[in-house]
């Protein structure tokens, strides 16, 4: 055990910069919820981070300011230290192993076979699009087969459908050991069938799936036309419910959309929850990119997180497989990554051409004339509602219509900060949800903005 231990004036130090707004929320979800005090020595503070590119931006932004916090509340002159992520989990690991007690020690955490030990809600990142999904798979996860039985999750693909529904398998598989989870692709499941159809072992497969305490089926819609296998589902669904066994199924559509689909299956999946996933917005996928890179020790800069962000709207799948591609990039290069290799090497994953020929000012100018404001009010201070709306309406087809981050164009809206421009963006995505007119006039601008 070291004589040294600061991890109090660090503390303090962060508590005292987040009350007086030296750091905003967004910086501190950004930088510093990541990192973890591990040690001191006589003058130094050792932190755990995930990754090099926070600790560049914590060298570049932070350092000054909170070392002479340091001081003012130690009286020593400390300094920062920084190590990448895997000396805590070792350390964890260490300390997990001195403090368990021997019994523990002996019944090590075996993985469930059947699920991916990644797909947890730890892992999850929660957004506007997801968390009605997400927390009623953790309420499912704590009281299975009580309130939400059974669950439908549905959506689009690549939208987290078997995330979710897997980390309610793995989190019933830790905290309750001795329920049983089964979890199975609807397609091995109609594979399974045939097979015990044709090696005459029903029973065998009927026990499989009817003595499970939690059922999980993954893509339920590869059922449709599967006449037979729907049948052995019905009935396995009735013994399970009657039994208050957990049943969760995911689906690519509503099941009132599913084709050659048995109504009285239909209406048993409409009987318990059904929640959905839309694509997540803007700052959803930020979240989910700076998530996946927590694990991976790579730099990779927030402008090209942003440019990831801003261009890959269609699903989470394709956001990491994009991610995947410049780490990979960058790995193999050894060099850091620039926004302009990040979109070469990104080309084929962005859904629409980068718009090169329109400017932010082009894009204020239309605006401000259709909604009769002059150019400097829209740029300027002034806070009206006259004004104000079609600010944030040019910020957000700024967004939608352009590769400009949040920073540049804050910049040129009288040097506003990026949290605003990404504030006004939500603020329109939110009112086209509530006010149908709005949608058709932003569309109107874009067509006119692009055909100019
Ligand atoms: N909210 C999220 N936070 C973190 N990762 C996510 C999130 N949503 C999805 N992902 C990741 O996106 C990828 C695709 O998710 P998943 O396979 O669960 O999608 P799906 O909806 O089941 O797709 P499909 O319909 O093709 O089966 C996975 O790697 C998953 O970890």
């Amino acid at each position: 055990m070291n004589e040294f231990d600061y991890s109090i004036f660090w503390e303090e130090t962060i508590k005292q910069l987040r009350e007086e707004n030296e750091l905003s929320d967004q910086e501190y979800n950004m930088y510093f919820q990541s990192i973890h005090y591990i040690e001191s020595t006589r003058d130094k503070i050792i932190l755990s981070i995930p990754s090099r590119f926070i600790q560049s931006q914590l060298k570049q932004r932070y350092n000054a300011i909170i070392e002479t916090r340091l001081f003012e509340l130690s009286g020593i002159e400390l300094t920062l230290d920084f190590e990448i992520e895997n000396r805590k989990k070792d350390q964890e690991k260490t300390q997990s192993q001195e403090t368990e007690s021997p019994e523990i020690q002996e019944k090590a955490y075996e993985p469930h076979p059947q699920l991916r030990e990644d797909y947890t809600f730890d892992n999850f990142v929660v957004g506007n699009n997801n968390s009605f999904a997400a927390n009623a798979s953790r309420a499912i996860a704590e009281n299975p087969g009580s309130k939400y039985n059974p669950c439908l999750i549905y959506g689009g693909v690549g939208l987290g459908k078997t995330h979710l529904m897997q980390s309610i398998g793995n989190s019933i598989h830790k905290h309750k050991p001795d329920m049983k989870v089964v979890y199975i692709p609807a397609e091995t499941f109609i594979n399974d069938f045939i097979e015990s159809i044709n090696t005459k072992k029903q029973t065998h497969f009927k026990n499989k799936y009817r003595n499970a305490d939690i059922l999980l089926i993954d893509d339920i819609h590869d059922l449709q036309d599967k006449k037979g296998t729907q049948e052995e589902l019905f009935h396995t669904f009735n013994a399970l419910y009657d039994a208050n066994k957990q049943m969760v199924f995911t689906c690519d559509r509503p099941p009132s959309e599913l084709k050659n689909f048995a109504d009285r299956l239909k209406n048993r999946f409409v009987r318990g929850l059904n929640v959905d996933l839309h694509p997540p917005n803007y700052e959803t996928r930020y979240a989910i990119l700076r998530k996946k890179l927590e694990d991976r020790n790579v730099a990779i800069s927030e402008d090209i997180l942003e440019l990831i962000s801003e261009n890959i709207n269609t699903n989470i799948r394709d956001l990491e497989a994009a991610l995947t591609s410049i780490v990979a990039y960058a790995e193999l290069v050894q060099k850091e990554i620039t926004p302009e290799i990040a979109k070469q090497q990104l080309k084929q994953f962005f859904s629409s051409p980068i718009q090169t020929n329109i400017t932010i000012d082009k894009i204020q100018k239309q605006v401000s004339e259709y909604f009769n404001v002059t150019l400097s009010d829209m740029k300027g201070k002034k806070r009206t509602k006259q004004i104000t709306f079609p600010r944030q309406i040019a910020m957000f087809i700024i967004r939608e219509i352009t590769d400009y981050s949040t920073t540049e164009i804050g910049l040129e809206f009288g040097g506003r900060d990026h949290t605003t421009v990404m504030h006004s963006c939500q603020r329109i995505e939110d009112r086209i949800k509530t006010d149908s007119t709005i949608e058709p006039t932003v569309q109107e601008l874009i067509r006119s903005i692009k055909e100019t």
